[in-house]
Parts: C-alpha cells; structure tokens; sequence
C-alpha cells in the first residue's frame, strides 16, 4: 500500500481531468426472495455485502474509465433486519480518490415492494476500490470533484478515513517488526 493521499501526477505525465461526483453515482435495487435468507429467515448478510460490492463496483468503474477490484470493505453496518419481500435499494458514490484508489461511499435502503411507506435506511458501508489495467496493475484515477455541500463534507470524512486507515496499518507493521525482532515466531 502507498501513502500516497493526493491526485498529483508524477513529473512528465499527464494530469487527468476530473470528473463530478455526480456522473458515476449509481443505484442498484433489488427484490428479497427465499433464496436470500438465512437460518433466521431475514436476508443474509452477506446477500445485503455482495450488492454493496456490486453497486460500488459500478461506480468506481464507471469513474476511474475502467475495471476496480476492491482493496478493502469497511465499516459495514446493518442497521436493521431486511426481510423477504423488501425491495433494497443500494446507493453508491465515489467519496474521494487519491492516486490510482477510489473510495466509494454506500448506503443500503428498504422497502416494502407493495407499500407506498417511504424507504428507511439499513445499511451502510465505505470500499476502497483501485483502478487497475489489463495486467491488474494500479492504474490512476481521474479525481473526483465533489459538487455539494454533501459531497464536500463525505470527501473530508472519506480523508480522515484514509489517514486512519493508513496509521492503523503502518502501527501493526511496526508492531510486527519489533516482535519479530525481539525473537517472537507468531
Ligand atoms: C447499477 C449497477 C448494476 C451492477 C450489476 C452487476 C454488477 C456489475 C458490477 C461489477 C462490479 C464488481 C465489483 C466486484 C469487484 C471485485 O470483486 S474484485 C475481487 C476482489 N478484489 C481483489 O481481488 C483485489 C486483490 N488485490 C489486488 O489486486 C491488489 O492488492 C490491489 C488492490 C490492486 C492493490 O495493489 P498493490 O500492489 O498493493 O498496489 P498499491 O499501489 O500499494 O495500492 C494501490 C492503491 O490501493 C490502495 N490500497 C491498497 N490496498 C488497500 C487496502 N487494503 N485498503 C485501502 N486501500 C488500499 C493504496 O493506498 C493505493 O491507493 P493510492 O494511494 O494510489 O490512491
């Protein structure tokens, strides 16, 4: 992983003109059958984590201009059981881009497919994805320039992520390194 956190190209590349949040934003909605529960009857989690996959999968496509794998799920919360029969809808934008990674920004709504009540939220979730080529290298991503005040506020919050994750990695290596060379084989 680089520490890299801004969209600055490298000396004698080109820059890569950015793009609105809003012309990658994408929902994917989705009907809860029988096939989709677990042993307690509602919607398995994970049926509820490949969708947000999916759907940010879409959208760091759809932004970085080709095909994302995803480097990491985080902070995947389920904030109510979903049910046979709710009809999800799964909301996704792109967050904040540094160099050739993309953080995509979910939020998981239901309803109930033959009730005019109005959708609540279920879920939520952030992806790191990274752009890659043909031979599943990083490639860089345009960056993304947020348009509201909304979308100001989730790159700010998508930032301090970012610096959080990469403090968080860079201690446990840390930590590793000293064990290791205190003599510890785990
Ligand atoms: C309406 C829509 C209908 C749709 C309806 C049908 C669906 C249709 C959609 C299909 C969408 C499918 C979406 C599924 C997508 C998969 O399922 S992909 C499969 C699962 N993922 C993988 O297999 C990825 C495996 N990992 C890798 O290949 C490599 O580790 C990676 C991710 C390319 C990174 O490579 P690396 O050599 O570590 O490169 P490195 O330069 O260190 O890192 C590259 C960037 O990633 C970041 N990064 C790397 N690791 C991490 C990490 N763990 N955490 C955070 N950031 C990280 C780095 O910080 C760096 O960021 P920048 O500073 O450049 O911005």
């Amino acid at each position: 992983m680089t520490d890299q956190v801004t969209t600055t190209a490298e000396p004698g590349t080109p820059e890569i003109p950015g793009k609105p949040t809003s012309a990658s934003r994408t929902t994917l909605s989705h009907i809860m059958t029988q096939a989709d529960t677990n042993l307690l009857g509602t919607v398995h989690g994970g049926v509820i984590m490949k969708l947000v996959d999916d759907a940010a999968g879409a959208v760091a496509g759809r932004h970085s201009g080709g095909p994302a794998v995803t480097a990491s799920m985080d902070e995947m919360a389920f904030l109510e059981p979903v049910r046979v029969g709710d009809l999800v809808h799964v909301k996704a934008q792109v967050n904040w881009t540094g160099r050739t990674s993309m953080e995509v920004g979910v939020r998981v709504l239901a309803e109930r497919w033959n009730e005019s009540t109005p959708a609540t939220q279920v879920g939520s979730a952030y992806l790191v994805f990274a752009a890659v080529d043909a031979d599943g290298k990083p490639r860089r991503v345009p960056p993304v320039l947020p348009e509201t005040e909304r979308d100001e506020r989730r790159y700010q919050e998508a930032q301090i992520r970012r610096t959080h994750r990469l403090a968080r990695r860079r201690a446990i290596m840390e930590l590793r390194e000293k064990r290791a060379a205190e003599g510890f084989e785990d």
